[in-house]
């Protein structure tokens, strides 16, 4: 048996320190690290797994296993295995107890990097040439892989380097004309990085267009579609399909590319037919339904051998794409087609593995322009770049723009974001507590205050849910029909969301949506019900399932069908508004309360973010700032004490990967 590390003493084990541990032993750890919640079943199951693919693998191979396995529960692609040797601490981010559970047997381990590698190339269920081998976990220099992540990454670096590769472009003239058109000039706006983008577009297989909310990415590539259409050589036949990570952010997505070309239709009169096109271009998908997601499979109907049949792809919220799913695209995208990647790089990325838009944009804000990308911005935009972004830059560099100006969010709320994301936390303070009723700071607070503001928003900032119930309760009678009661409902809903940074808890989402409805119901918002579902109950669901149509993170509203009067969860699927019957959807959670990752795509009117006292590690600024700028016209900030808050604007995510280096050919 080893002994309970349950204290904060720092040397528990000194008297037992061994220097070397064999295999039992190390799943007896293991099992207490699980059972303290350090570890999940997972990590410590994919060892054992191990094991027994071979008998011969040592403790050392075994933990790097188990360690993996946990990062890669955690967003990370890999292992870096020198973080591990040379700041466990900074890498597991475990409370104090488990830091000190790892140090009883960190003697034990390897103390340099080489040794690490060499003890795990001597296994067998590790290689170093993955296409030579079918091992299971795959050494890169000093990360180490689970088989399938290696796979993805390079699968993406590979993509995006043969995507970049050869950005030509021989229209510059033409190009130069339309953007003129296109674009009124503002001169006190220069360099224009739209007009930048728009050219960058017209050349190479892939272009990314980053920028902070409101800073024009759907304005820009609008213009990107009309300039791509006004030099296509047979723009009759230019394919586009629009597609985002949620239904939310591809109803979105539509919505402002058509009002955008409808603008522009007025402005480039017949000599464009702007209006045709966008009906042509259909609707915006989710990325699962566009590559065709099946169900019991991760495979897509659309891959490599059965490609999409697109021209171009626009690709928004691209923040949110992970790892595998950035590989299934990049895979089912014909070598010809253009793909635009647009999303904020500073949002937090996906839960899922990979932090993909951030590591394809790790130039974007230094820009690293080469002089022949100058030149050609030059030609086709006649714009000077400032030498500040000059640069030795990768090709993907060349293909990136990131947009620096933001049209509607210069405000508090824009200030605080812009705060945040600097990691200003004297900035952020004065802003919080300014006295501008689009941004308060509830400090000190608890639980009960975010129950408060669900229920009715705050002095000067509407909201909460009593507003969208009383529409809920309005049914059919006050609208002109179902169907546009169910709209306003969804919309009702859209206005207002509390956010929080964790599942558990009493500052959890589990929590306080108990707790939210529990007060709706106090004051007779909620219909009387038995179970959990109720006419009114958003819901979120927890796990795809593609035989419904329903995917992770959508969110739907329980309402009665007017004929049979039976509970059915109405999603709006881009313009369209889809049913399922309430009793078919088995993952699905109550929605008033959710997690920032969840929220990522979607605005509210109104938001509040409850952050608890210690969520350690979770609490980051990309989780603030993605907070922060759900909101659209009011902010709430509710903490339980203000450290939290400003220790999460010291700690930025980090995650392991290697696609920076593959991009470049490493
Ligand atoms: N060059 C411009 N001239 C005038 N208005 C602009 C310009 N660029 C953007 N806008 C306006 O600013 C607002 C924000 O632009 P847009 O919605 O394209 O930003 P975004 O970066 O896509 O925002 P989000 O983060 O919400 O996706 C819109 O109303 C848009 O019409």
């Amino acid at each position: 048996m080893i002994r309970r590390v349950d204290t904060l003493s720092g040397d528990l084990f000194a008297d037992e320190s061994a220097v070397s541990i064999d295999r039992a032993t190390l799943f007896e750890h293991l099992a207490y690290w699980t059972s303290q919640g350090w570890l999940r079943q997972l990590d410590s199951a994919f060892a054992r797994f191990l094991a027994d693919l071979d008998p011969q693998a040592s403790p050392t191979v075994l933990l790097a296993a188990t360690l993996l396995a946990h990062m890669e529960g955690r967003g990370h692609s890999c292992l870096m295995l020198d973080d591990l040797v040379s700041d466990p601490a900074t890498l597991l981010a475990w409370p104090v107890a488990g830091l000190n559970a790892w140090q009883t047997i960190a003697p034990a381990m390897p103390a340099h990097i080489a040794d690490w590698q060499a003890e795990l190339t001597r296994s067998t269920v590790v290689t170093t040439t993955p296409n030579a081998s079918n091992a299971p976990l795959v050494l890169a220099g000093s990360r180490l892989y689970l088989r399938r992540y290696y796979g993805y990454e390079q699968q993406v670096a590979a993509a995006v380097r043969q995507r970049t590769a050869h950005a030509v472009s021989e229209q510059d003239a033409l190009v130069r004309q339309w953007l003129s058109q296109l674009f009124d000039s503002d001169p006190a706006i220069q360099p224009d990085w739209q007009k930048m983008a728009c050219a960058i577009g017209t050349r190479g297989q892939l272009a990314i267009v980053t920028g902070g909310p409101g800073t024009g990415k759907t304005y820009t590539v609008a213009r990107l579609l009309a300039l791509l259409l006004a030099t296509a050589d047979h723009p009759e036949t230019l394919r586009v399909a629009l597609a985002a990570p949620t239904g939310k952010a591809a109803a979105r997505l539509k919505q402002s590319i058509d009002g955008a070309l409808q603008e522009l239709q007025q402005k480039v009169g017949a000599d464009l037919p702007l209006t045709a096109f966008a009906e042509r271009v259909g609707a915006a998908r989710t990325l699962h339904s566009l590559l065709g997601a099946r169900p019991d499979t991760r495979k897509f109907r659309h891959h490599a051998g059965n490609p999409l049949e697109v021209d171009v792809l626009i690709v928004d919220e691209a923040s949110m794409i992970h790892l595998e799913m950035m590989a299934a695209l990049l895979d089912a995208l014909p070598a010809h087609a253009r793909l635009i990647l647009l999303g904020d790089k500073d949002q937090l990325a996906s839960v899922e593995a990979g932090a993909v838009l951030g590591d394809l944009c790790r130039e974007a804000e230094a820009g690293r322009y080469t002089q022949e990308t100058a030149d050609f911005v030059a030609r086709s935009t006649g714009q000077t770049l400032p030498a500040q972004y000059f640069g030795p830059g990768s090709a993907l560099a060349q293909q990136t723009v990131m947009l620096r100006v933001s049209r509607r969010f210069g405000g508090p709320i824009g200030q605080l974001a812009l705060a945040v994301n600097r990691g200003d936390t004297p900035g952020a303070r004065a802003v919080l507590t300014g006295h501008d009723a689009a941004v308060q700071w509830r400090n000190r607070a608890g639980p009960q205050d975010v129950v408060e503001l669900a229920l009715s928003g705050r002095a000067g900032a509407p909201g909460g849910y009593a507003s969208y119930l009383g529409v809920v309760k309005q049914r059919s009678q006050q609208h002109a029909d179902h169907e546009t009661w169910v709209r306003a409902v969804l919309t009702a809903f859209e206005r207002f969301r509390v956010l929080c940074a964790v599942r558990e808890g009493d500052w959890g989402v589990a929590g306080l949506n108990k707790a939210i409805e529990a007060e709706l119901a106090r004051h007779d918002w909620l219909p009387r019900h038995r179970g959990e579902w109720y006419a009114g109950r958003p819901v979120m669901i927890t796990r795809n399932d593609p035989g419904m149509k329903v995917y992770n993170g959508d969110i739907g509203i329980a309402l009665a069908d007017p004929a049979t009067d039976a509970l059915r969860v109405y999603f709006l699927d881009g313009q369209e508004i889809r049913s399922v019957l309430a009793s078919r959807l088995a993952d699905v959670e109550t929605a008033f309360a959710m997690t920032v990752h969840k929220s990522q795509g979607s605005e509210f009117e109104h938001t509040v973010l409850a952050l608890p006292i210690d969520a350690g590690q979770i609490l980051t600024r990309e989780l603030v700032y993605t907070g922060i700028t759900r909101a659209r016209q009011y902010f709430t900030l509710v903490t339980a004490n203000p450290q939290g808050f400003e220790d999460a604007l010291g700690r930025q995510t980090r995650r392991a990967s290697g696609l920076h280096e593959g991009l470049a050919g490493r």
